[in-house]
């Protein structure tokens, strides 16, 4: 099965696809989970070769090696196993007679017994218990919190979340303002516990707080893999550094101590349902047939999209306002994992990898961007997600509004409205015969325009799991499809080189000529400001 077989069921219609079998035979469920990708241009025998492609990669052994603890991150000698993080209590699990299962209990109990410290007021201040907590991280130290607290936050009830995670310092100035700092506390989120950001931002909170408390070292606690850094750097005790191990990749972090601001948040029990929801998911990707894994199906839709029709994009959009960080925490899990040009040997990939990922909640995607995606001649496929139930009882009429909005979407994009329609419904609505026909083109929305739906009863700590951990197994799947490590993120690594080397230059103080003199224009004008 190659990329060609692929290409070549590519061209049809879904206006002509579209029978009445059609949705039975393109969608899937996982308990109240529908993933419907009947408004696609897949074909049975795209799909076919999708499922094909994957055997001649040896899907089913890669799975259970990232699974089993097998170091699949190659260029790190790493093992990669952030789904160990939600392993149930009884579980066991070893990797070459390390007993993995052990060290995650223990590490999931240091962090829920802290937690339920810190919303108890067992563990607090000298001012009283903690009324705010702030996470100083970026990237997978700050987008998985941020999205999950966010969705959650009917479920919070513990002190307030903040996050930090830009350098520019007014996340942290806003918190200065907005907290009462003799309560607030800080955790300070990093698995390398070395990213600049992170560690600068973290400085000036420090200093702050000596300003502000006695004891500032009791409003710190550190989430990373170099324990002894957060002693040596900050001055946090081993009781309130929470560390994990590298084979917790950032972006796969959530589960992880890096969850704890959401432990403390929404309290342990919920968190456990958030861990829970992912297991479940875990089950699923490992035992169901190809046909029937929604993970496994997203990523051949994805794959299908990418390589089969040759979309460079595709638009997440939660018609779930909870969600509305989803599209950004995708954006690092999908493109730092899968953006990748060459293989795991190191050979160059045949096709393009990692599509943008990009997207915001809807309706508000309908009054800003959709125009585009209904009419530019370049479409781009799109991932709607909506609940069936309300935020809470007594909204079900909005919660109406938003679904009927979700399906005629669905429905627009897939069948539009041809040029003879638009004209018939001008002229249906009074217009005259020639005005309606002037204006019809800008009427006419093609179709043709392929979008899934994901859609499910509504959003607790359970289906949060659930969700993220669907992404996360696509992901890996699409990896897969592409022959490379998902991983590593080398590609982060020259910027912040550069970055280093840059800042002496930018505060002014080596000569001109140091720097690429590309950059000695932006430099030189930079300096007269
Ligand atoms: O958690 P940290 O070590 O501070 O890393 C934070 C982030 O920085 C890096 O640039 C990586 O690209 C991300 O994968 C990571 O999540």
């Amino acid at each position: 099965m190659s990329w060609t077989d692929l290409q070549a069921e590519s061209g049809h219609t879904i206006a002509e696809l579209y029978d009445d079998e059609r949705f039975a035979e393109f969608s899937a469920t996982y308990e109240d989970m529908l993933f419907d990708y009947s408004r696609t241009q897949m074909t049975v025998a795209a799909r076919a070769t999708l499922f094909g492609m994957l055997e001649d990669r040896d899907f089913a052994q890669k799975r259970a090696a990232m699974y089993g603890g097998a170091k699949i991150n190659n260029t790190e000698g790493r093992r990669v196993l952030h789904t160990a993080l939600r392993l149930p209590e009884d579980a066991v699990l070893d990797a070459e007679g390390e007993d993995i299962a052990r060290q995650v209990l223990d590490s999931r109990a240091a962090c829920f017994a802290f937690a339920e410290d810190v919303r108890s007021g067992a563990y607090a201040a000298a001012a009283g218990s903690f009324t705010d907590v702030v996470n100083i991280g970026i990237g997978g130290s700050d987008l998985g919190p941020v999205l999950v607290a966010e969705a959650l936050t009917a479920h919070c009830d513990g002190p307030r979340l903040h996050f930090v995670s830009n350098v520019d310092g007014a996340a942290l100035t806003q918190v200065f303002q907005n907290c009462d700092l003799s309560r607030t506390l800080f955790i300070i989120a990093s698995k390398s516990f070395g990213t600049i950001e992170t560690m600068e931002t973290a400085k000036v909170a420090l200093a702050r707080m000596k300003s502000e408390v006695a004891d500032a070292s009791v409003h710190f606690a550190a989430l990373t893999t170099k324990p002894a850094l957060a002693a040596e750097q900050f001055g946090i005790p081993a009781e309130r550094c929470f560390g994990f191990a590298d084979w917790v990749g950032g972006r796969f972090s959530v589960w992880s101590p890096i969850g704890l601001p959401l432990m403390i948040g929404m309290g342990t029990a919920n968190f456990s349902e958030f861990l829970a929801g992912a297991h479940e998911i875990d089950t699923h990707f490992q035992s169901a047939p190809l046909a029937e894994n929604l993970p496994v199906l997203m990523a051949c839709v994805g794959v299908w999209h990418r390589n089969g029709c040759g979309f460079p994009t595709r638009c997440v959009v939660p018609y779930d306002q909870r969600l509305a960080t989803l599209p950004q925490y995708l954006q690092q899990l999908d493109m730092e994992s899968n953006g990748k040009r060459v293989t795991l040997d190191g050979d160059e990939v045949a096709v393009p990898t990692s599509p943008v990922v990009w997207g915001s909640a809807g309706t508000n995607a309908q009054h800003a961007y959709f125009q585009m995606l209904h009419q530019s001649p370049t479409p781009q496929p799109l991932e709607f997600m909506i609940a069936a139930e309300p935020v809470e009882e007594g909204l079900e009429h909005l919660q109406n509004i938003l679904i009927a909005n979700c399906f005629a979407q669905n429905q627009a994009f897939a069948f539009g409205r041809t040029e003879a329609e638009a004209e018939a419904l001008m002229i249906e609505d009074g217009m005259d015969a020639e005005e309606a026909r002037r204006l019809a083109p800008h009427r006419t929305f093609p179709g043709n325009r392929p979008s899934t739906l994901l859609l499910y009863r509504d959003l607790t700590p359970r289906t949060m799991g659930r969700i993220i951990a669907l992404a996360e197994a696509r992901c890996f799947t699409e990896g897969v499809f592409w022959g490379i490590n998902s991983f590593d993120q080398w590609g982060v690594e020259l910027g912040k080189v550069l970055a280093t080397g840059m800042l002496p230059h930018v505060e002014g103080k080596f000569a001109e000529d140091m720097v690429n003199e590309a950059l000695s224009g932006p430099l030189a004008h930079l300096h007269t400001l």
